[in-house]
């Protein structure tokens, strides 16, 4: 069977959000494969990313409170986690809006089908689906390719799926809490989930193959969320996975190498979180003519376009950041320039901002350090500690800081780095202060900063550099 569309959009993650009713007279196919263990609809933030992990950290610093209090002279115990209210309580809220995304989208409008199954391309705009009921090819004058990322499993030898590890797609659903897991990666992922499972109880082994965590950060930033996170985890740097294995009695023997030579380590469940590839060679990008950077990802240029007229392609699929606020506007760029085809416009990557949420929290936009060096341009630092300002003081926080750098001569700030306390909300107004070209001293000196409140340590980042 064969239909003709005036779009198809593959991915139904942020994909999903280009349809509104300025497209009610398109005839538009939506196609999903389903993700994460249930075939959720939605993509991978809604279901095994953004929003499930964020959820659960919330959990987990609720569950750290004794730790803060006991600074404070408040005497707090954690009696317990019932991991499956923890765990239901997340999923009991995703899967519904999942299920009635999908609803929506297979009956909400007549001109608008949806189809179940892989989308292949077979040619320029000519597509394959498999769905349970065959195969059927979709063509059409315009098509967009949102299928988003997975995680990458290394080639390590016993590391298959007969070894039963997991991987950010099941790792959060699972039927009980270990005593122990293992964390491959050290990384976003790696990073948010071992502070998460590590603060409901589980003893965390996390190994990294270098010498720093979180390794693309400000060297700063990563060497004290570092020398943190050794303190809560048992984390071995410059280590290799070299073998995995499991034992009658599901105990998982994992061998290393490192810089003392061979070690083993036994634990329960094996989260591997070592990077997403793109999803485009499921969706065989290839076949349909698009161009593809050395590491998979659909080439676009500033308008979302692909090689091929008419094919455009967003977020993960195609994007250096694997980030949803990049993806969510990369999708909304599509949007115009499907609707406005003589007017196209340019998505904006100026100033991309993310966070970890980890413990403790980290946020960054702009530079690092180690790139204001590389790029050769003059630069100006100053860190600030949350022990300096007065709310600092009220969290007996020692070991978070704001880093901000900025041009000497014109003060335009060039990158701003914050590890601690509410580090992700806390970034915002350097993000705007970034995106709308506010300098350090205006943006310091031209506004009320509440006392005492946390945003004073921006205010006192951005005094201390020492302009000309
Ligand atoms: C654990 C985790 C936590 C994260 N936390 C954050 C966070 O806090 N903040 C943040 O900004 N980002 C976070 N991210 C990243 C964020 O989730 C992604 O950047 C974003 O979801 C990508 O959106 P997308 O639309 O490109 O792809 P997706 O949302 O992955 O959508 C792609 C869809 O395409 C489908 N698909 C793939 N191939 C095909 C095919 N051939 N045919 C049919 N369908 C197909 C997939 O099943 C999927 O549903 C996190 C990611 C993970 C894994
Ligand atoms: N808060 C957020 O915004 C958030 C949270 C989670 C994920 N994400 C997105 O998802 C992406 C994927 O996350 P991720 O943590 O899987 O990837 P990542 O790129 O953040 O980190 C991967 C880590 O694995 C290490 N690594 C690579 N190969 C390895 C190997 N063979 N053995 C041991 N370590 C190895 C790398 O050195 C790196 O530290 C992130 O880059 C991020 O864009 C964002």
């Amino acid at each position: 069977m064969e239909q003709h569309f005036d779009l198809v959009i593959i991915g139904s993650g942020s994909g999903n959000s280009i349809v509104d009713e300025r497209f009610a007279d398109w005839k538009v196919a939506f196609v999903e494969k389903g993700i994460g263990p249930l075939d959720s609809y939605g993509g991978t933030c809604l279901n095994v990313g953004c929003i499930p992990t964020k959820m659960f950290v919330h959990t987990a610093d609720t569950a750290r409170a004794p730790e803060h209090g006991a600074a404070l002279g408040v005497d707090l115990a954690l009696r317990g986690v019932d991991w499956p209210v923890v765990r239901d309580r997340v999923f009991g809220r995703i899967d519904p809006i999942a299920q009635g995304g999908e609803r929506y989208r297979a009956s909400g409008h007549d001109k608008v089908t949806l189809y179940r199954g892989t989308a292949r391309f077979i040619g320029e705009r000519r597509l394959t689906v498999a769905t349970a009921e065959g195969p059927i090819t979709l063509t059409a004058d315009r098509i967009v390719v949102a299928t988003g990322s997975r995680p990458v499993v290394p080639d390590v030898p016993g590391l298959d799926e007969s070894l039963g590890f997991h991987t950010s797609d099941s790792v959060m659903r699972l039927e009980a809490l270990p005593r122990r897991m293992t964390v491959l990666g050290s990384g976003f992922v790696a990073t948010e989930l071992a502070h998460v499972f590590s603060s409901l109880g589980v003893e965390i082994t996390l190994i990294a193959r270098g010498d720093l965590l979180l390794r693309h950060e400000d060297a700063d930033v990563a060497r004290r969320f570092t020398e943190l996170a050794q303190d809560q985890w048992d984390v071995r740097l410059n280590r290799k996975l070299v073998g995995a294995d499991r034992s009658p009695d599901g105990t998982l023997r994992l061998d290393l190498e490192g810089p003392q030579g061979a070690e083993s380590v036994d634990t329960d469940e094996l989260l591997v979180a070592v990077g997403r590839r793109p999803n485009s060679d499921l969706v065989d990008a290839a076949a349909g003519g698009l161009d593809l950077h050395a590491d998979g990802r659909i080439t676009v240029d500033a308008h979302q376009a692909t090689s091929v007229p008419g094919v455009w392609a967003l977020g993960d699929v195609s994007s250096p950041w694997q980030l949803k606020h990049v993806a969510n506007h990369e999708a909304r760029v599509v949007q115009h320039n499907l609707l406005h085809p003589d007017a196209l416009r340019a998505t904006d990557h100026r100033h991309v901002p993310h966070a970890v949420f980890s413990s403790p929290k980290i946020a960054a936009v702009g530079l690092t350090e180690q790139e204001a060096q590389a790029s050769g341009r003059p630069y100006v630092t100053a860190m600030r500690e949350y022990s300096g300002i007065a709310y600092g003081w009220a969290m007996e926080d020692a070991t978070g800081f704001a880093k901000v750098l900025a041009d000497p001569a014109t003060g335009e700030i060039l990158g701003a780095h914050i590890i601690g306390p509410e580090a992700p909300t806390l970034i915002q107004p350097l993000v705007q202060a970034m995106a709308f070209g506010l300098d350090a001293r205006a943006m310091a000196t031209g506004q009320y900063w509440i006392h005492p409140a946390m945003p004073e340590l921006i205010e006192n980042a951005l005094l201390a550099l020492p302009l000309d």
